[in-house]
């Protein structure tokens, strides 16, 4: 059995695939904070991971704790290359570009194969990507992520609160806590649909955990499409045959 996994600066994600499966057909998936690392072997099935593809953008000591929990597999850690499974990278320093960007790249080529895409993953910080029809990672956007954005006006203000996130229109609002959260979600779909625009996309792809706030707000004639987590779909789309069972864009 295969294991992926997306360690972020807030979330450790993971699925679990048979091999040769389909990108997305997973047999288990979750996710926990870095404080909950240590529930994570419980969750994983004892014997049969054979493999594990791991994309890592939270340091050296994650590396090592994580390493630690798959003894028995054959693990690849994921890394950006220059070119890779059909995608060039065209950053100025292939090796400099977050492997979860990477990766996020290859899972939108997957899911919006010869379509110029726009890939906003929304975690701890968001990331606006572009990837071109013939298959370039052109580059991208990085901006705080919507709690960062958030917290960052409690921290550094005297009158302003800590706001949780959630659902609003991103209009002009009639307090304080909702004008900051439409602030931020005007902020991060604002930069979305800026990125569309500016790279003529035919596919906008939004994924991880802010994008169930951030999606609702957007304005695109093109449309959008909520994917839960494109990391893994990337990671998973570099080393099996078998084609996309989802949908395409
Ligand atoms: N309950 C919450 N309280 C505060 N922020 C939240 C909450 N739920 C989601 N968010 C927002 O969603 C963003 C993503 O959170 P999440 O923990 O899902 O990160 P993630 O997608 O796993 O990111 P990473 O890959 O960087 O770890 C956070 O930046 C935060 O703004
Ligand atoms: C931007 C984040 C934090 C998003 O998870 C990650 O991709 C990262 O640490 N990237 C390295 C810098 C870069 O991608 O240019
Ligand atoms: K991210």
């Amino acid at each position: 059995m295969l294991l992926l996994i997306d360690a972020g600066n807030t979330r450790i994600k993971w699925a679990l695939a048979d091999e040769g499966a389909a990108p997305g057909a997973w047999v288990a998936s979750g996710a926990v904070t870095h404080a909950e690392l240590n529930h994570l072997p419980a969750a994983w099935p004892k014997q049969g991971i054979t493999r594990a593809l791991v994309s890592n953008v939270a340091g050296s000591k994650l590396h090592d704790q994580l390493r630690l929990m798959m003894p028995t597999a054959d693990v690849t850690w994921f890394a950006s290359k220059a070119q890779l499974a059909g995608l060039r990278n065209a950053y100025r320093n292939p090796s400099q570009l977050g492997c979860d960007r990477f990766a996020a790249a290859l899972g939108a080529r997957a899911l919006a194969p010869g379509q110029a895409v726009i890939v906003a993953t929304c975690g701890t910080a968001t990331t606006i990507d572009a990837v071109s029809a013939d298959g370039v990672f052109l580059g991208g956007m990085i901006l705080p992520g919507l709690g960062l954005m958030a917290s960052s006006l409690a921290h550094n203000t005297a009158q302003l609160p800590e706001v949780a996130p959630g659902l609003l229109p991103a209009g002009f609002a009639d307090n304080t806590a909702d004008a900051i959260l439409s602030g931020c979600l005007s902020a991060q779909a604002g930069a979305i649909e800026r990125a569309c625009a500016l790279h003529g996309a035919s596919a906008c792809i939004v994924s991880g955990g802010a994008a169930q706030y951030i999606a609702p707000v957007l304005r695109l004639s093109i449309g959008h499409r909520i994917v839960d987590n494109i990391v893994l779909i990337g990671l998973h789309s570099t080393v099996t045959s078998s084609p996309l069972q989802d949908s395409p864009c």
